[in-house]
């Protein structure tokens, strides 16, 4: 049963004049469906208009029969639950309301006219520092947030760092992402549901892109917040060198080079940003830097972090040379 938030009332008078306000809740109808934005694995996102308001939304669109087949019901309720508790971040792509119809699911979401972080980098081809920073900065500011909501998204990546109408960053696709109990819920584990963290058979048939997927969730199936650690690892690696640190010709191999941690920095990648590129990418867990560390390396100097960041105005995207 679909429980999206109302998004309206409407006046209602009866026989006697009793005026009663009535939630209304939006529907297909209620929007102008545009052209495709981007299609995921088991959705496709639209730009639509609500024709009441004339606001433009994301809206992504899930094919029940397509769900039921593939047996994917559970991601999406994963991703559902995530992004109803991601709610007040300005890096995170916010789900405003959900509804459906007899064939698909629909889930009104924020626009991010800027489209995705790797076109913007495909562009420019490299970030230079100032870039890299201000964008390194707004992915981690966002990555602490979901840590503290007992989130951990394992597939971050540049395709899933999307950019908004003034450039900064929103995080999405949290299909994949793992709920750890939530912080803020009284009840003890045993009585909250799927709470475990994992059901047994998501943790094992799950493995995020390739090229970020962190060595542990390789060889112990295991992935905690320090997966997204070093995912972000990866992430400011390729803005500064226009490539990921691990691609190799076919999955195995990729696969290959991140457990035995072969790669190398392109000749004058800057010497801070390699250090804290290092210290992300570190085989084992816990001695990879956690985000407080990350705040406090020099590379991340003087930079703002909370509300100020997002305040900052996105600066003007500069190649690296
Ligand atoms: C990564 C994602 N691609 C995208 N997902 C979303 C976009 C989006 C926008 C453009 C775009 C805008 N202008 N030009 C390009 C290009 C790709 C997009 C958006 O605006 N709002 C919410 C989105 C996703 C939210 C939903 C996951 C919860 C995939 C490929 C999975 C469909």
């Amino acid at each position: 049963k679909d429980r999206g938030a109302a998004v309206g009332v409407r006046r209602e008078v009866d026989a006697d004049g009793r005026v009663t306000m009535k939630p209304v809740k939006k529907g297909v109808r209620d929007f102008t469906f545009g052209r495709i934005l981007g299609e995921g694995s088991y959705s496709t996102v639209y730009l639509a208009t609500d024709r009441q308001t004339l606001r433009e939304y994301a809206v992504k669109v899930l094919e029940k029969k397509h769900i039921i087949k593939e047996k994917k019901i559970k991601y999406v309720n994963i991703e559902k639950n995530t992004l109803n508790r991601l709610t007040e971040h300005p890096g995170i792509v916010r789900l405003y309301y959900t509804f459906q119809d007899e064939t698909s699911l629909y889930y009104v979401l924020d626009l991010c006219t800027g489209g995705e972080l790797l076109g913007v980098l495909k562009k420019t081809g490299t970030f230079d520092v100032e870039c890299t920073r201000f964008y390194g900065a707004q992915i981690l500011d966002a990555i602490d947030y979901m840590h503290s909501r007992g989130i951990i998204h394992r597939d971050l990546k540049p395709e899933n760092v999307l950019l908004d109408e003034q450039m900064h960053v929103k995080i999405t696709d949290f299909g994949t992402a793992k709920l750890l109990r939530d912080p803020r819920d009284p009840r003890p584990p045993e009585e909250t549901p799927g709470q475990s963290g994992e059901d047994d058979e998501r943790a094992a048939s799950f493995v995020g892109t390739a090229e970020y997927v962190s060595p542990e969730l390789l060889t112990e199936k295991s992935a905690s917040t320090a997966s997204d650690i070093w995912a972000f690892g990866c992430i400011i690696y390729q803005l500064l060198a226009g490539r990921p640190p691990f691609k190799a010709g076919t999955e195995y191999l990729t696969f290959q080079k991140i457990v035995k941690l072969e790669y190398e920095f392109p000749p004058g990648f800057p010497s801070a940003a390699r250090d804290l590129v290092e210290r992300c990418l570190v085989l084992d867990p816990a001695q990879r830097f956690t985000v407080e560390h990350i705040k406090k390396h020099e590379f991340f100097a003087g930079q703002m972090f909370g509300k100020e960041l997002w305040r900052m105005k996105a600066p003007r995207l500069r190649p690296y040379v």
